[in-house]
């Protein structure tokens, strides 16, 4: 299996601040990998390393090339990001959000008419404007923003952060779907069962270092749950 996103020794910083250390890892094409860890273990700052927000030591590869000198944006190489808290564009409309995804050179399958039938009521409110969206319609949109890239690797942030059960479940089966499409997820969640039902394999950080990475099976085991300290 070819890797489109690989760490390999990765440090990142913060100013002085060193917060990740050494972290390599792998996430292959149409896999879904869970990204765990307790508060503040340096979970964001994997995904926005990817972005070059926070100062990197080490090689970031996607699809086998370092992502040299970050002056190019992933999106248009294949990785998009969900970042967390959305960053819709509130005075913009849903259709608007959306199509600002669209401006990588990409082709593939997610055109507008795809994303708003893997979220109807998005297609229903088309118009709306971003603030009149409920929190988990503007997750959706988020999503839908990021698809448009039509990313081989969808990287998620907490994507269903302080949303009803209701709503989980709904973002819960478009990523099920996102998945069946080949499209690979790297998912970064605080709830663990999020990952279970999702994920393949999970990866877990700790204090900023990789301290666990298998199949997502493994996240059951007692020894496994000590080490991360969910
Ligand atoms: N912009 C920043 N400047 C300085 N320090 C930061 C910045 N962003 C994050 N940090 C610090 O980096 C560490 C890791 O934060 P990060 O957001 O990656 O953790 P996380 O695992 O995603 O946790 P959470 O679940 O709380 O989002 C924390 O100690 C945090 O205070």
């Amino acid at each position: 299996m070819s890797a489109i996103l690989e760490f390999r020794h990765v440090d990142a910083s913060y100013g002085g601040a060193t917060i990740l250390r050494d972290v390599s890892f792998a996430v292959g094409s149409g896999e879904t990998v869970g990204l765990v860890g307790r508060n503040g273990a340096g979970k964001s700052t994997t995904l926005l390393a990817v972005y070059g927000v926070p100062t990197t030591q080490g090689d970031i590869l996607v699809d086998g090339v370092p992502l040299a000198g970050r002056a190019h944006v992933p999106t248009s190489r294949g990785v998009s990001l969900v970042p967390q808290g959305k960053r819709i564009f509130p005075n913009l409309t849903v259709e608007e959000n959306i199509t600002l995804g669209r401006a990588s050179r990409r082709t593939g399958t997610w055109t507008l008419d795809a994303v708003f039938e893997l979220f109807p009521n998005l297609a229903r409110g088309r118009r709306r404007h971003g603030t009149a969206l409920s929190g988990g319609e503007q997750q959706m949109l988020a999503i839908a923003r990021a698809l448009m890239a039509e990313p081989a690797l969808l990287m998620l942030d907490e994507p269903t952060e302080g949303l009803a059960p209701v709503v989980i479940d709904a973002i819960v089966e478009a990523l099920k779907e996102i998945r069946a499409r080949g499209t690979a997820l790297l998912l970064v969640e605080q709830h663990i069962g999020m990952i279970q039902k999702l994920a393949d394999r999970y990866l877990a950080l700790r204090g900023g270092k990789l301290v666990g990475d298998g199949p997502v099976a493994r996240l059951q085991d007692r020894a496994v749950q000590e080490l991360i300290a969910l």
